[in-house]
């Protein structure tokens, strides 16, 4: 059973709303003047990732004052409720056990009385002997001719994991051409199949439900694509697999068993990438690599249920969130990586956080008082700043961010890295110092300006500074460490999640459009004048089909 407690009735809280009258005040660069040992005491490294959250609006108090509210929750019981395998899904009545798909260490996991640990080693041994046949080209298409080309086709869990992980980790890439399709909108299948050839194309059906309009509607055209190019029925079997819970709605797409990789309903979509849907992963980077990513996650899974609170990285990013969450009200964390290969790591984890603690119903069914899961963007830099950085620096907003850069690069060109870099560091430098009226009018008398003409600029050239980041230094980016990287926000999302005292592993939020959707596709099949919806849907639907 997950704690149920209200964070908001806790004394932590009380405290922490008292305390946050003093900091908002506070501003980061006297935090920094007036303790020298500030970054010592605020960064914390676990293996290649140190974490330095001292550029936060957080005094020792603070932190303090977070942990005991941890402590509150009850996050240590939480923790252990999941590592255990309770069912703290409850609205769909499963355990959450992602942790026990990358449990390099093979300790048996229960649910039900069942170690699960034998059927997850079996299909790792499966994705194994497949993805190696298939690389070697031992495996051959319809005609003999070894693979050439992967096409994962999912949606939502089922796509953005091995997305972000294939483009992460495309130094490690080896001759198989990837290819990803989500989209019901045909051009995504369209596109994409302009170029392949049917005897080396290999398709991966990417579905836990199996039941996902997108990826059937984008299956059954593939597959009508590889009949259409000269495969025949039985030919399927060498050209399709499927990554699945539902071995029913394999076997009724005519997908043979034997190229089916399950995986198991304690596995949400979102933290699937670990599971068979990783396949494509294991395709792309080979088994091996595969399995250090596993490991990455493995060691972060450990780091996160034995560190102590105030040495444990998804603890502590965590709990800043909160702080600016719940007391700064801040509605948004922007993910910035100072790493191209990285360049979908924000998108992951927009599904990622946003369907997981997206939830204004508490753990009793009641409506929160609070604010819950913050908003979650980003993009790559130096791309973003030359985009959407003055909003972070000028704007009215305060938007924490995490910049995330490996310090070493796998394309070590010139300077490139180097001066990467030295963007990563200036930014988290301004964003905190800002530049004070006094510097402006400096720089501005400098350049030769006129005392009305500075009086006149300075306002537009003022930073306010005290805008807080937390800065993820990774050495470089290994498939090991972006294991670790991708589990510490996920035990981060989780940790947000006990405190909010919300269901972070259900996702009735999608349903609803589903549902609608399926109420008006019939409708659009004919030409009929629609009446039955409000006055902006029936008139969108009938422009919609008067020009079509
Ligand atoms: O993997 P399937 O079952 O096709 O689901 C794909 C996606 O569907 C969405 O509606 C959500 O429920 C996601 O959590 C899920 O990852």
């Amino acid at each position: 059973m997950l704690p149920n407690i209200d964070f908001t009735t806790t004394q932590s809280y009380k405290y922490l709303a008292d305390h946050y009258i003093d900091v908002v005040s506070e501003s980061l660069k006297g935090l920094f003047d007036s303790d020298n040992e500030r970054f010592a005491k605020f960064s914390v490294q676990f293996e290649d990732i140190l974490l330095d959250y001292s550029k936060n609006r957080v005094t020792d108090q603070t932190i303090a004052l977070l942990l005991q509210l941890a402590k509150e929750c009850r996050l240590n019981d939480a923790i252990h409720a999941m590592f255990s395998g309770e069912v703290i899904n409850a609205t769909e009545g499963r355990p959450v056990l992602h942790v026990a798909l990358r449990n390099r260490s093979n300790t048996p996991i229960l649910v039900d009385g069942k170690d699960v640990m034998p059927d997850v080693n079996k299909v790792l041994q499966h994705m194994k002997e497949f993805s190696e046949a298939i690389i070697s080209g031992s495996w051959k298409g319809y005609t003999g001719k070894p693979i050439t080309d992967v096409v994962n086709i999912g949606i939502g869990g089922s796509d953005l994991g091995p997305v972000m992980v294939t483009e992460a980790l495309k130094s490690y890439k080896n001759h198989l051409n990837l290819h990803f399709v989500s989209n019901v909108d045909g051009t995504h299948i369209a596109e994409t199949l302009k170029g392949l050839n049917a005897e080396t194309t290999l398709f991966l059906i990417a579905s836990k439900t199996f039941t996902t309009q997108e990826t059937m509607a984008n299956a059954h055209s593939a597959r009508d694509w590889f009949i259409k190019s000269g495969g025949k029925d039985e030919d399927v079997a060498k050209h399709f697999a499927a990554l699945s819970t539902n071995a029913d709605g394999v076997g009724k797409f005519g997908i043979d068993t034997k190229n089916m990789f399950e995986f198991w309903d304690w596995v949400g979509g979102r933290y699937s990438l670990w599971s068979a849907i990783g396949l494509s992963i294991a395709l792309s980077i080979g088994f091996e690599n595969f399995t250090e990513l596993l490991a990455g996650a493995h060691a972060m899974d450990n780091h996160f249920k034995t560190a102590e609170p105030e040495q444990n990285l998804p603890t502590i990013l965590a709990l800043v969130g909160i702080w600016y969450n719940n007391f700064f009200e801040a509605e948004t964390n922007a993910i910035l990586p100072y790493d191209q290969y990285m360049h979908r790591f924000a998108a992951y984890f927009q599904q990622g956080d946003m369907e997981s603690n997206g939830k204004h119903v508490d753990r009793n069914g009641n409506h929160v008082e609070y604010s819950t899961g913050p908003i979650i963007w980003g993009e790559p830099g130096t791309n973003g700043q030359h985009a959407f950085y003055q909003l972070i620096h000028q704007g009215t907003k305060l938007i924490p961010c995490d910049f995330i850069a490996p310090a070493q690069s796998h394309n070590p060109l010139g300077e490139h890295h180097t001066m990467l870099l030295s963007n990563f560091f200036a930014q988290t430098e301004a964003l905190m110092n800002g530049k004070s009226h006094e510097e402006v009018v400096a720089e501005l008398k400098a350049a030769g300006k006129s005392p009305e003409e500075i009086e006149k600029l300075a306002p537009f050239k003022e930073f306010e500074g005290n805008r807080p980041t937390n800065s993820i230094l990774v050495k470089k980016i290994t498939p090991h460490s972006l294991g670790s990287l991708i589990a510490m926000y996920e035990h981060k999302i989780f940790v947000q999640g006990i405190i909010w005292n919300i269901y972070s592993f259900d996702q009735w939020g999608v349903e609803l459009g589903k549902q609608l959707a399926g109420k008006i596709l019939p409708e659009l099949r004919n030409n009929d004048e629609i009446k039955s919806h409000d006055s902006s849907t029936n008139g969108l639907i009938n422009k919609y089909k008067a020009w079509r």
